[in-house]
């Protein structure tokens, strides 16, 4: 186990590149704490793959330094890592059984073998294997393969970190729940770094105490999914987490009111650090943007309800902006005009993208 420290890490794939626009993968520091379990996510495309082939060694970057418990590991190759990886698809040796797969890892570095006997199975009972250990690998589904993959990465107990690259890919979508709880269970146990990369935010928050969201090249934010929930440190962040995703709509600020086309709507606290000439948002996610009925609130016009099973989210307008909003139970609305209350503490206002604090909240 280590931990893993980005330092001014930076990646472009062209050799000669001359500005940021050039950089798939813009300048990064961040530390992966020894032990700890990470989700890396954000849409195709964005980096993440790139970040994960620096951390294991396929590819070097273009700057600044990767280190593994303080060891500059920048230019050593994969094999001196002492990583362990998962990929979207099934790595397994077809004509092995599963025990074998399983203690290849271990008996490559001559782990003695009544640790690889307990380790084995141990690992296979986490994972549901016990009972087909003695076959040939040859003979199982998809999904019986992607687990001996998972199997084949956990097994070890002297890797500085595992890195899952969407590991749930192939896997039938009914087992996927239970091997995300799996792989949860499996972190708490085995106390080892874990990242787990993919563009599925479920996958995500299930699976991390530490979310690190990408979003074209750059880190928008690193936190807790309840962080993210809460307080997501930008629009991209607030769309990407939450179904539906958080309200971002234009508004200007002039003290403790925002303003929406000229609707105003009462701020917890004060702007006055905004930067001029910057886009100006309000985002609320809603969960936090209640339905109330017509004369009430912010005036809207409900364009449709979706009845979502356990909660009902209605689809507005605030002056012409699309908008989601919680409809609370008992609530009837006859025709299209509605109000909204919104709960003012979880109203966030965003600079070009940026969350900007508020100043002499409550
Ligand atoms: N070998 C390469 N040479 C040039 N550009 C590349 C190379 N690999 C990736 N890219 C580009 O770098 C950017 C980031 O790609 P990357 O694969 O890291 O993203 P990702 O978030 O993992 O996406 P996905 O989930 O689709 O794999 C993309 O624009 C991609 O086209």
């Amino acid at each position: 186990m280590a931990s893993i420290t980005l330092d001014h890490l930076a990646h472009a794939y062209r050799p000669d590149p001359r500005g940021p626009q050039d950089y798939q993968l813009k300048e990064i520091n961040h530390v992966w704490r020894q032990g700890g379990a990470y989700a890396l996510l954000g849409p195709s495309g964005c980096g993440k793959t790139t970040l994960l082939n620096i951390i294991s060694g396929l590819v070097t970057p273009t700057t600044g330094r990767i280190l593994f418990d303080g060891r500059d590991v920048t230019h050593l190759p994969t094999e001196a890592r002492n990583i362990a990886q998962v990929f979207q698809f099934p790595v397994v040796y077809d004509t092995m059984t599963v025990r074998e797969n399983l203690a290849f890892p271990l008996k490559n570095r001559h782990v003695p073998r009544a640790d690889i006997v307990r380790r084995v199975e141990e690992i296979a009972s986490r994972l549901d294997l016990s009972a087909v250990l003695d076959r040939k690998a040859q003979n199982l589904t998809a999904d019986a393969k992607q687990k001996i993959s998972l199997g084949r990465g956990l097994v070890r107990s002297d890797v500085a970190a595992i890195l899952f690259d969407e590991p749930l890919t192939v896997i039938d979508p009914h087992l996927k729940w239970q091997l995300r709880s799996s792989l949860k269970e499996l972190h708490r146990a085995l106390d080892l770094t874990m990242i787990y990369v993919t563009h599925d935010q479920t996958e995500a928050l299930t699976f991390a105490d530490t979310v690190v969201v990408m979003h074209d090249g750059s880190v928008v934010q690193t936190g807790s999914p309840e962080e993210l929930f809460l307080r997501p440190a930008h629009t991209f962040v607030g769309h990407f987490i939450g179904s539906p995703g958080m309200n971002v709509l234009p508004a200007e600020v002039r003290g403790r009111t925002a303003y929406i086309e000229g609707i105003a709507i009462a701020l917890p606290s004060a702007y006055p650090a905004l930067p001029p000439g910057a886009r100006i948002e309000l985002g609320v996610r809603p969960e936090f943007a209640e339905l109330t009925r017509a004369g009430t609130g912010v005036p809207v016009k409900v364009r449709r309800i979706d009845d979502l099973g356990r909660t009902r989210i209605a689809r507005i307008e605030i002056a012409g902006h699309a908008a989601a909003a919680t409809v609370p139970e008992g609530l009837s609305i006859e025709g299209d005009a509605a109000g909204l209350k919104l709960e003012p503490g979880q109203i966030h206002i965003y600079a070009d993208g940026a969350r900007v604090a508020g100043e002499g909240g409550a």
